[in-house]
């Protein structure tokens, strides 16, 4: 039986810097990125169950229902570390490509620790409930803040940035997945130019849209793009419709644009709809939503 519910929103994330500083004995790599939030949501509906369980719905094949669930393993960890007894029914409308360099699970889960830290009155600040993000994947941390963000460490150490100046975003996902695993395995520090992440700062603060455009790069692609060329041709199809920038988010294989002007909009989804799986235009969100 259901007594109180909670809407949830969990918006995915764009990688405008990933830099690759080294690997690490714990197995994880040493990274900088700057990330911001899109706004492109999954919808979270939390209910409190009376039985004592964590049960997650989905109408999609690709999203898991048990404790593979990101969103399930928030919950999961916040009842074991405050001794809750209730249990919560999580129903996800999957609104965000799956297992496509989009944060959709990390973001999942930030939500779930956002909401039931409201649902079970615990009380946690946006620090604490970013540390406890960190023991379920190196991206939870950022999306429970949300914004804009340098991020280090293996992707938990989160320091606010300002939001990029306004523009749109078209996303274009081929219809494969890519394990995060596995890209980072493959990565031969030897075999990339790190972007400019201080540069790139200093461009955000600046509110400077084409210097944005020219430090922007993901040291990920020089895996991605050899093995899967299908994301290297989506890549240079939108800049020849008229993208001021295209680039791969996280490790792929989504590749987002950046847009200044409405007028290019059009020409540029009409162009990759034509060979491309999902096709998406949205706006930045840039700044951190209120807990
Ligand atoms: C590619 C990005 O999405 C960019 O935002 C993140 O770096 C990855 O974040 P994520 O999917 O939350 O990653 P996790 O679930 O923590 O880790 C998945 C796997 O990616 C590799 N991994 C991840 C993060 C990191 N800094 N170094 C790594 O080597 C590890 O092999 C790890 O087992
Ligand atoms: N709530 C969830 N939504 C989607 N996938 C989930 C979720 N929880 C666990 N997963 C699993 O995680 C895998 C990666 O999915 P996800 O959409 O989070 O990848 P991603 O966007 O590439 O993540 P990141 O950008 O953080 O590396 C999926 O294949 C799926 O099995």
């Amino acid at each position: 039986m259901n007594d109180l519910k909670l809407l949830v929103k969990a918006p995915a994330k764009i990688n405008l810097s990933l830099d690759v500083l080294g690997k690490r004995e714990d197995g994880y790599h040493e990274v900088e990125m700057i990330m911001t939030t899109i706004d492109l949501s999954d919808h979270l509906e939390l209910s409190e169950l009376r039985e004592n369980e964590i049960k997650i719905v989905s109408q999609n094949r690709f999203v898991p229902d048990d404790q593979r669930n990101l969103a399930y393993q928030a919950a999961r960890l916040l009842k074991e570390r405050y001794g809750i007894r209730q249990g919560v029914e999580i129903a996800i409308d999957k609104v965000i490509p799956v297992a496509a360099g989009l944060a959709g699970g990390s973001s999942d889960a930030a939500a779930t620790l956002r909401g039931l830290n409201k649902l079970w009155n615990l009380g946690l600040s946006l620090d604490e409930l970013a540390e406890l993000g960190a023991e379920i994947g190196s991206d939870v941390s950022f999306c429970v803040y949300g914004g804009t963000a340098l991020a280090k460490g293996r992707g938990e150490k989160i320091t606010k940035l300002p939001a990029p100046p306004n523009c749109w975003v078209i996303l274009a996902k081929p219809s494969i997945g890519v394990s995060t695993a596995e890209i980072y395995k493959q990565l031969d520090l030897n075999q990339f130019v790190h972007p400019d992440i201080n540069g790139m700062i200093e461009a955000i603060r600046g509110q400077d849209f084409q210097k944005i455009c020219r430090l922007a790069g993901n040291v990920l692609e020089s895996v991605t793009l050899k093995a899967y060329p299908q994301v290297a041709h989506i890549k240079t199809q939108m800049k020849r419709f008229g993208a001021d920038l295209a680039l791969m988010s996280g490790s792929g294989p989504t590749v987002f644009g950046l847009v200044q002007y409405d007028s290019r909009l059009q020409r540029i989804y009409n162009g990759l709809r034509g060979f491309c799986g999902q096709v998406f235009t949205v706006r930045l969100i840039g700044e951190r939503e209120q807990s």
